[in-house]
């Protein structure tokens, strides 16, 4: 892994124009993904994890613009790129995506080597006779018979599908893999196949992978940094050893506490009340206020800036005005703290 980064997001903003006016679904957002790095995306349903990265591809949907920010890939900025230059550099061929669902994906009335042909004549030089060598080689890689290239998607698994959607963003040797959620819809024994082998891929491809997903345990186990958001904003990001270990953000502290931990077996799961709120309009307070136990009328009034968590790390983040307080309340244990807004000095929860 190196440190060069290759995607860097500064200050995304991205809005839905919506009947009840503009919904502000990513909100100031800034993160860096480095080469050959594992990065994962965490957070609850609605807190803008797709908007994130659809923003990234210029693939939102119609009612949906980027009204802030710079996204760059490899020291360029593409968030104005046309459809055309997208397809003819970026997708595929150096960023691929493999989306939530995506089994369902795959063409049901073309051979998947059909539809790997098709992909390689729309985005790269390859010849069909290179492409099937190419996509046979992809297919070992993801530990699927290579001859089995030829089948239709019906006679292959639910995890095969995934495995071929994996051989497919692999195929053209893109430098990012973005994968939104993609074992949804699988059963455990199949998601941890599939995580498997998209950790196996890191190691031996080297590709880069960002990886959307709810589920925290998953990102804790394989990736090597990540970001946590809620509401739109990134709540914190860095190393998740450190995000694992110490967190200084309130909703990584409580989210970290709702997952069980090998290493404290008996220790109680948390429970998160409340749920992110709809954003209509600018987000100018921190979107976690109504939900946290530590938040302060100063929480209502701005933002909070993403900033080094502690003044000599340059590679961990959080957005929290109270973040020296929870970062001490964590290192003296959580026995005493009280339910959300109960803290001296906080607010009643206004819902
Ligand atoms: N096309 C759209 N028009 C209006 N609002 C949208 C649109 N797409 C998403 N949203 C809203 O934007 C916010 C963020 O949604 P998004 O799908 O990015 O979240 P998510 O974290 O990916 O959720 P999930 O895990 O359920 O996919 C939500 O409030 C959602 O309702």
């Amino acid at each position: 892994m190196s440190d060069d980064p290759l995607l860097e997001v500064e200050n995304l903003t991205v809005q839905y124009k919506t009947k009840e006016g503009m919904l502000t679904a990513v909100s100031d957002a800034s993160f860096a993904v480095s080469e050959g790095e594992y990065f994962g995306v965490v957070g609850e349903s609605g807190c803008g994890k797709s908007t994130l990265l659809l923003s990234i591809l210029n693939a939102l949907d119609s009612n949906g613009q980027v009204t802030n920010g710079v996204i760059r890939y490899k020291g360029e900025e593409i968030q104005d790129l046309s459809e055309q230059e997208l397809n003819q550099r970026i997708r595929w061929k150096e960023i691929a995506y493999i989306p939530q669902g995506s089994m369902n994906s795959l063409d049901p009335l073309e051979r998947i080597s059909t539809q790997a042909v098709q992909l390689a004549g729309l985005h790269s030089d390859l010849n069909e006779e290179e492409a099937l060598t190419k996509f046979e080689e992809m297919f070992e890689i993801v530990g699927i018979d290579p001859e089995r290239i030829h089948d239709y998607p019906h006679q292959f698994s639910g995890g095969m599908k995934q495995r071929a959607i994996i051989a497919l963003a692999l195929f053209l040797e893109p430098s990012l893999i973005i994968a939104d959620e993609p074992t949804t819809a699988l059963d455990v024994i199949m998601q941890d196949q599939i995580f498997k082998h998209i950790d196996d891929i890191v190691d031996r491809v080297g590709t880069s992978i960002m990886l959307i997903t709810h589920d925290i345990a998953v990102v804790f186990e394989s990736c090597d940094r990540m970001a946590v958001m809620h509401g739109g904003q990134i709540a914190e990001v860095g190393p998740v050893t450190r995000i694992d270990n110490e967190p200084h953000h309130p909703y990584s502290t409580l989210l970290q506490e709702a997952f069980p931990d090998i290493r404290e077996p008996n220790r109680d799961l948390s429970v998160i009340e409340g749920k992110p709120p709809r954003q209509i309009g600018e987000t100018d307070y921190c979107t976690f206020v109504d939900r946290c136990p530590w938040a302060t009328e100063e929480c209502r009034e701005a933002p909070p800036p993403l900033e080094r968590a502690e003044a000599d790390r340059s590679d961990h983040f959080v957005s929290c005005f109270r973040k020296d307080d929870v970062r001490e309340e964590n290192e003296q244990g959580t026995d005493d703290r009280k339910a959300p807004n109960q803290k001296s000095g906080s607010l009643a929860n206004d819902e």
